[in-house]
């Protein structure tokens, strides 16, 4: 059955990250005059609650913003388990909030949208794992739906030393879907990126 409703719907942004290609911090960078973090959780927010933000204790996000945020912050469990160790981290405390699945996205995905989260949702089948968006170009694990019941898995691979995504979501069961609007998947890794959406190119 496709189309499943869900009381709980967990948000995760995973903020961790050291943005060497941006040269500074993603979640604090502004687009429309507004942080990529606060862009992103105002819009999950309008379908996710709670709203987690995943950082390592040592991330530049987690230092510099969590003590003035009213949002609700997730340290990874282990420094430099990358995205995956912070989706565990965050899945499992989605869990403890009481969501049996949660939305997924990176902290430098400025046009995320609530309807994202439902399409994604539309797609969860009660025997699949995860739900993750697909373009033309490219899987985006980091635009997904995830059961917070998959957080020992993929906690299992992290333990093994495997921290990439995609192989990880090879190991549980995922579906890829194309989403309306492809838009929605742009992610800024670096200053040309940021110049070309403020230029609309
Ligand atoms: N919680 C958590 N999030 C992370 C970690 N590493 C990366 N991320 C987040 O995952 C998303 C994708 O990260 P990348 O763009 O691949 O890496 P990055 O470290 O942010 O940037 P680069 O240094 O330029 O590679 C971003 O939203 C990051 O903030 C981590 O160790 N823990």
């Amino acid at each position: 059955m496709v189309g499943m409703t869900h009381n709980t719907v967990a948000g995760i942004v995973l903020a961790g990250g050291r943005s060497r290609r941006m040269g500074q911090d993603k979640a604090a960078l502004e687009y429309e005059g507004v942080t990529m973090l606060t862009r992103i959780t105002e819009a999950i927010g309008e379908r996710c609650a709670p709203v987690l933000v995943a950082a390592p204790e040592a991330s530049q996000a987690y230092r510099e913003l969590s003590a003035e945020s009213d949002l609700q912050w997730v340290t990874d469990e282990k420094d430099g388990s990358g995205p995956l160790g912070g989706l565990v981290a965050a899945l499992r405390a989605a869990a403890a909030a009481g969501a049996d699945v949660a939305f997924v996205c990176a902290t430098d995905m400025p046009l995320v949208k609530a309807d994202l989260v439902d399409e994604l949702l539309a797609g969860l089948t009660p025997s699949t794992d995860a739900v993750i968006a697909h373009d033309a170009q490219r899987d985006h694990p980091m635009a997904g739906v995830y059961r917070t019941s998959a957080a020992d898995a993929l906690a299992a691979l992290v333990d093994a030393g495997e921290l990439r995504m995609l192989a990880a979501l090879d190991a549980i069961s995922t579906r890829r879907v194309g989403v309306s609007d492809p838009n929605w998947l742009t992610n800024v890794d670096a200053p040309e990126d940021l110049h070309r959406l403020r230029v609309g190119a």
